[in-house]
This record gives structure tokens, C-alpha cells and sequence, in this order.
């Protein structure tokens, strides 16, 4: 993380992982063929944005109807790290849970650091935690996922990204 800290995270990681909505589709949907085992639940927590997507299709498959958010932001690069909670869960939520997260099932697109997965659970500590991607430093703090990369992966999401000319091989792309 210190190496450059001139360059975003997204800068750092060598390597991309470009997830088309299809594929994106594909895996919520094994992610909720494992849940299946999981629960039932209660309700839905998704942390905002990037949770959103795959909480939709998930509580779609599982039958959920409870849908609540955590909205959190991280700073820009000069305060890196910092997480800021914008929407805690609501009271009706938090009773649902016991309290604790008994039952809830907290959904997000991925973990990196699990800086962000820290303080969702820190909430919410019996809830399960559910992401469709995992990188090696966060996936400890995650119950259920599908797909792991390395740390030095960007996952490029279908919402980020556009149709766009690709130069041929032959005449030096990647
Ligand atoms: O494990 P971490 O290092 O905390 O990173 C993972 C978090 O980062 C991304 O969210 P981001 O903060 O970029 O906001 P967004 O969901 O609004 O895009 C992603 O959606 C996860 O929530
Ligand atoms: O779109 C994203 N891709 C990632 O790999 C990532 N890691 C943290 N936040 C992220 N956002
Ligand atoms: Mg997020």
C-alpha cells in the first residue's frame, strides 16, 4: 500500500479483471446456490454502492423482501483509508437481528482490504457476510464468496464500465 502512494489503488494493482454484466449475473447467482445453505434470513443489509447490485439479485433468488443499507464512503487520496459510515442500519433492521445480526445476511461486490467488511461487521456481528469477489486480506472477514483474485487485482465492475474500441494484437494491445 505505502510503495506509491502517489498512485490510486486502482494505479497499484498490476493487473485487471474486467466483469462483464453477464458474467456479473453468473456469479450472484452461484454466490445465492451457496447461501442457500446458509440461511434463512431475515433480511438483507447492502453496503452501498457497489453492494447494491449483487443484494438485488440475491434477495431475487433467495425470496427476501427486507432490504436495508450501511452507507459508507472512503475518502479521497488525501485521507486515504478513512471510512466514513453516511447510514447506519435502521432501528426496524437491528431488532430483526436480535441485535447483533442474528439472521441478516450483509451483502457487498467485494473485499480488499476488508477495512470496509471490518466495520459492517463490527455492526453486525452474528450477521453472515456475503461477496461475490474476495481478495487474500479481506477474505477472512467473509462468510461466502465465489471468486478470489490476488491483491494486486482491480476488479473492474459492469457498472464502470463502457464499449470502447480495442486496438488488434498485432499492433501492440495487451
Ligand atoms: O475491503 P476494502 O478495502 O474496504 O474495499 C472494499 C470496498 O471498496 C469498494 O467500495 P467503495 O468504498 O469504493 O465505494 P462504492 O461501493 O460506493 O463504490 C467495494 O464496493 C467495497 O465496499
Ligand atoms: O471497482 C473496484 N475494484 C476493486 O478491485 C476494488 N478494491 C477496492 N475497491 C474497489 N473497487
Ligand atoms: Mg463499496
Amino acid at each position: 500500500m505505502a510503495e506509491h502512494p502517489e498512485l490510486s489503488a486502482q494505479e497499484r494493482a498490476g493487473k485487471a479483471f474486467p466483469v462483464s454484466w453477464d458474467q456479473f449475473h453468473r456469479d450472484c447467482r452461484a454466490l445465492t446456490w451457496r447461501l442457500n445453505s446458509a440461511g434463512p434470513f431475515n433480511a438483507i443489509v447492502a453496503i452501498t454502492r457497489g453492494g447494491l447490485v449483487p443484494a438485488a439479485i440475491v434477495a431475487r433468488e433467495l425470496g427476501v423482501r427486507v432490504i436495508d443499507t450501511v452507507c459508507i464512503a472512503s475518502y479521497d487520496h488525501n485521507k486515504r483509508g478513512e471510512l466514513q459510515v453516511l447510514k447506519g442500519v435502521s432501528d426496524a433492521t437491528t431488532k430483526l437481528g436480535n441485535g447483533t445480526g442474528k439472521g441478516l445476511l450483509i451483502v457487498d461486490d467485494l473485499v480488499d482490504t476488508g477495512k470496509t467488511a471490518r466495520m459492517v461487521r463490527d455492526m453486525l456481528p452474528d450477521a453472515h457476510f456475503a461477496t461475490v469477489y474476495a481478495k487474500p486480506m479481506g477474505r477472512p472477514l467473509v462468510d461466502t464468496f465465489i471468486t478470489e483474485v490476488s491483491q494486486d487485482t482491480w476488479i473492474f465492475f459492469p457498472w464502470d464500465l463502457g464499449l470502447s474500441f480495442q486496438p488488434p494484437m498485432r499492433d501492440g494491445a495487451a
